[in-house]
């Protein structure tokens, strides 16, 4: 399959339309057994609070190495996706032409290139900015905007008015997810979608990429606050039982199951690549996945793809100032306030915790200032499995305890502003991921260093942070060990931070790392609500109802 073909989605009429998937869903608190791929696309969120984890993480195929190593990215994610998704939910025809139309909007042929960093250290970059907002969300998100057409021309077919099915989707965005979200959703019929960023704390690249969209189905509220404020309140919105029987919501945010599945299929991308790269493409070197983290998304979908077989040896977060995932690797604490002194239960000493602002601080990497990470939930429902599995009951019972914890450790969380886990959970969590914290200091240095050497590589801060933490991995471990570090963002989107760390070069011009796409973009005619401090979850709820009604009062 050709990855730059586009096809229009069709919808295989002729197929019997059975809805027996592959794989079920449960949700991390324990509730919504059973549901569809379709389901939980379509809901986003659980009914419980939880996100959608699937009940069984199914095997690679006994060939996959062989069989899968020359396939295209295309190819790739149609084999992933077709492990989760059964041909009588999405007829093979129709999963390989949204794959098709959502992967030929990027501008690299390979879609997501793997480039040497420094070859010295067997340092690579994979570079996930080649879709149409340059940054790592659009490998997601244009899969997700033809998933929600096509589940929806499909449930409305032959229908009319009020009789259609009418997604209302909102998102929380600290800058990327919200115009990856525009871009995949723009137009789309019978969806629209609201995107909440916190007021000025976007860049203003991301800010004009998002407000500038005035199709009918966008909606920008720029809100006083951080981006956990947004977050938190598309959380309220979802367990809203009111506003989600009228509106059907939906989510982009990486709560959205596909989000992950999505996002596996660049770790198997760029694990092939690599081998191709080799001198002896047949054996396998020791990888490592290094991950700039926000909301433990990205990161999510190596550990998915891990799992799943993939022979990545360690997954590293590597985090900004806004620390909470690093502080609980260190300690077993997940705080959204450092601790000192605290020991996880069995005793993890909480070494090299230092002062932190309580709070969300802002960055130099403000896609990443993020207090909770909504996917950690995900992690801990795996963990929490793993270690009721130790008591020997059944497979029931597992799930059940899993959800059970989780529970409990979330409503810790809101509570009291944390929990922590027992030590052979951290073990066990220090098994798959090590954890790295870059501060802003760093993140400019980084940005110089791959700057200044031979081939004058600009980094954007988030992907600096990565290969930050990849240089600190490569320090301690083998020398054969293949280091692949995630690039999420086209540095143009990060003008401050780039200019921060290069503008006393004389021989810098921040001109040739702006895409045609960029200019002129700022001087474009936006759209936007300003939500003042105080209006709140109601108060947005009712912005989000009134503006459906009046888009649909427009189009019936
Ligand atoms: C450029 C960039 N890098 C890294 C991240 C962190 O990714 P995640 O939230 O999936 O951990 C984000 C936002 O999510 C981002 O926009
Ligand atoms: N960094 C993100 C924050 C939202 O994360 P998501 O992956 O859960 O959508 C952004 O840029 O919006």
């Amino acid at each position: 399959m050709s990855d730059s073909a586009a096809q229009k989605p069709t919808v295989e009429a002729e197929q019997p339309l059975t809805h027996t998937p592959s794989q079920r869903y449960l949700s991390t608190r324990g509730g919504d057994y059973g549901l569809s791929f379709e389901e939980v696309v379509l809901k986003g969120l659980a009914q419980d609070g939880g996100l959608f984890i699937p009940e069984e993480i199914p095997s690679l195929p006994h060939d996959w190495q062989t069989s899968w190593k020359d396939l295209s990215f295309s190819e790739l994610a149609f084999e992933l996706l077709s492990l989760y998704i059964s041909p009588s939910e999405i007829p093979p025809a129709d999963l390989k032409s949204i794959i098709s139309k959502s992967y030929s909007t990027f501008r690299a042929g390979d879609t997501t290139p793997l480039v040497p960093l420094q070859a010295a250290d067997n340092l690579y970059l994979l570079e996930l900015f080649h879709g149409p907002t340059f940054a790592f969300k659009d490998v997601a998100l244009q899969l997700l905007g033809n998933l929600f057409e096509y589940f929806l021309v499909r449930r409305n077919k032959g229908k009319e008015g009020k009789e259609r099915h009418h997604l209302t989707v909102v998102g929380a965005t600290s800058g990327d997810t919200g115009s990856a979200a525009i871009y995949g959703l723009r137009g789309k019929k019978d969806v629209s979608l609201f995107i909440l960023h916190p007021n000025g704390k976007v860049s203003p690249i991301q800010e004009a990429q998002m407000t500038t969209v005035l199709d009918a189905n966008v909606h920008n509220l720029a809100v006083e606050g951080t981006f956990d404020d947004c977050q938190d309140t598309v959380k309220a919105l979802f367990s809203d039982p009111e506003i989600n029987s009228t509106l059907n919501l939906g989510a982009v945010n990486s709560i959205n199951w596909a989000r992950i599945l999505a996002q596996t299929t660049y770790y198997f991308h760029s694990y092939f690549s690599l081998l191709r790269s080799l001198p002896s493409p047949n054996i396998t070197p020791q990888i490592r996945f290094i991950v700039p983290t926000g909301n433990f998304g990205d990161i999510l979908a190596g550990y998915f793809a891990k799992r799943m077989g993939l022979p990545a040896e360690k997954l590293v977060i590597a985090t900004n100032e806004n620390d909470i995932l690093d502080r609980f690797w260190r300690t077993g604490q997940y705080s959204k306030k450092p601790v000192h002194g605290l020991k996880a239960e069995g005793g993890v000493p909480a070494d090299g915790v230092k002062a932190h602002v309580d709070g969300v601080k802002e960055t130099l990497s403000p896609a990443m200032d993020i207090l909770v990470s909504s996917n950690f939930e995900r992690l801990l429902w795996f963990l929490a499995y793993e270690f009721a599995a130790g008591a020997k009951m059944d497979e029931e019972w597992n799930k059940k305890q899993a959800g059970q914890e989780v529970e409990s450790w979330l409503k810790a969380l809101k509570t009291s502003g944390g929990f922590g886990v027992h030590t052979e959970i951290l073990d066990s969590a220090k098994r798959d991921f090590e954890s790295e914290r870059v501060s802003d200091a760093q993140t400019l240095e980084t940005i110089q260093k791959f700057y200044n050497a031979s081939q004058k590589y600009i980094l954007d801060p988030h992907s600096a942070i990565g290969v930050a933490a990849s240089l600190r991995s490569i320090a301690r471990t083998d020398k054969k060990t293949h280091h692949i570090s995630l690039a999420t963002a086209h540095p143009a989107k990060f003008a401050g931070a780039v200019m921060m760390a290069l503008s006393d070069d004389e021989a810098f011009s921040f001109d040739t790392v702006l895409p045609e796409e960029f200019v002129g973009l700022e001087k474009k005619e936006r759209r936007v609500i300003t939500v003042e401090k105080g209006v709140g979850w109601e108060g947005i709820r009712k912005i989000v109802t009134d503006e459906v009604e009046k888009e649909l009062a427009g189009s019936w």
